[in-house]
């Protein structure tokens, strides 16, 4: 049994582990914040208790907790404010303390990546090119600290969350379920693990991928744009309206995608809408203004990581799908559990709130393949295993030990 945790705050992405037992080598498999570290720092975390996971989690979620409308007063509106001494202002001392949190991580994690580099152990991660070339890129320390720190915030909530809704969505409708497991079965067969090049033929599980993004968008609001100018608006202007300089501009992502004037019966999880129309939307209705990364923002700040993040979402997504079966919890007498597929964190980003489901490998043969391809990873992962604490190291070493 397992149960996603976002409050206590190890790494919400459990979703890829197949037992609640710390100590099996599945649960050292990569959670997205430890792709993202190591595809940004050439540093591996293997479990979701090293030092950099928890640190970066105890700073992103204070974060995300600081920029929720209303947790700090409204300081554009009443610019005095800001004169609030500290010791009457909570909110100052909060963001000063989530200030104090990010740089910590984001400029340690870049000093030992520099202090690498100075002892030529390359492993050809992103922000050793982004060192090597910094001269040249022009960026001195604060923007190359905080370039790393954006990629990890960026990269690593919104893929767990992503995962979370879709183990969710399998358990709570186990019709969707099926289908994608059917329809993986006949394409990968049960002998060995997906690859990415198989996704062209799963037809309804790039649907479901899709739905998983409609029924619960990892950011339903994206994030707030403001305009630069009034005169740049206003030579269309918005159906009649004009939008002044510097409003703050909000996509209404999640209300796009469960307006019953665009979707059949929105509030259900129903992969098969993507296999109707290109962009889900009920036959008939014209759907043009919608298009598939909507989920991933709008405009010039789209999403950088949008092709990392979907080359993630989809072999993830494929890998759970063929490994195992989510089921609701039951209770004493055997009756599932039933799911609230509404109850979801608040803020920014969301994610759904913790839940109990039942997760097993779907059969013996697939968890050995699984143990297979961890152990056929080692010599990728050792590359990324540099400055582990004494508990990662003897983890790394027990897992190994099984092989
Ligand atoms: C499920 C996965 C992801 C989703 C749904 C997602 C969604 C978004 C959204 C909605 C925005 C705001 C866009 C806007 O302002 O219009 C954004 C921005 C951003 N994302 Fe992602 N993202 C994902 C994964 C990633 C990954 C893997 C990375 C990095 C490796 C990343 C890095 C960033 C960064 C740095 C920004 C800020 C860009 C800017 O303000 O210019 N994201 N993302």
């Amino acid at each position: 049994n397992q149960v996603y945790p976002r409050v206590p705050r190890p790494c919400p992405s459990s979703a890829i582990s197949t037992s609640s037992q710390p100590n099996s080598p599945i649960s050292g498999a990569p959670n997205s914040s430890s792709v993202i570290l190591s595809v940004l720092y050439g540093k591996r975390a293997p479990r979701y208790e090293t030092r950099e996971t928890t640190a970066f989690f105890e700073a992103q979620h204070e974060w995300e907790r600081v920029l929720e409308p209303g947790a700090t007063p409204p300081i554009d509106l009443i610019p005095l404010l800001k004169y609030v001494p500290v010791r009457w202002a909570k909110w100052k001392r909060d963001c000063a303390r989530t200030r104090k949190l990010q740089r910590d991580l984001y400029f340690g994690l870049l000093n030992e990546t520099r202090e690498r580099l100075g002892r030529g152990e390359e492993n050809g991660c992103y922000m050793e090119e982004i060192l090597k070339s910094q001269e040249e890129l022009g960026m001195d320390l604060e923007i190359t600290g905080y370039l790393g720190g954006v990629l990890i915030e960026g990269g690593s909530d919104t893929t767990s969350s992503f995962l979370q809704t879709l183990v969710l969505a399998l358990t709570a409708y186990p019709k969707a379920q099926k289908k994608a497991q059917e329809e993986i079965d006949l394409v990968v067969g049960s002998h060995r693990m997906p690859t990415l090049d198989d996704l062209d033929e799963l037809r309804y599980i790039r649907a479901l991928i899709l739905e998983t993004h409609r029924f619960r968008p990892v950011a339903p609001m994206l994030i707030p744009h403001a305009t630069l100018t009034a005169e740049e608006a206003s030579v269309s202007g918005y159906k009649g309206y004009i939008i002044p300089k510097g409003a703050t501009i909000f996509v209404n992502v999640y209300g796009i995608f469960h307006d019953s004037d665009l979707f059949d019966d929105p509030e259900n999880f129903i992969p098969e809408r993507f296999l109707l129309t290109e962009n889900g939307t009920r036959p008939g209705v014209d759907g043009s203004d919608l298009r598939h990364n909507l989920p991933f923002g709008v405009g010039r700040r789209l999403c950088p990581g949008i092709h990392l993040a979907q080359n993630s979402i989809n072999i993830n997504t494929m890998n759970l799908i063929w490994a195992f079966q989510f089921s609701p919890d039951t209770d004493a007498s055997g009756n599932p559990i039933p799911l609230d597929t509404s109850a979801y964190q608040r803020g920014i980003l969301t994610a759904p709130e913790p839940f109990r489901c039942t997760i097993k490998p779907r059969s013996k043969e697939r968890a050995d393949i699984i143990e297979q391809e961890f152990f056929e990873a080692t010599d990728t992962f050792k590359k990324f295993e540099y400055g582990l604490s004494a508990e990662d190291r003897e983890f790394v070493a027990k897992s190994r030990a099984q092989e």
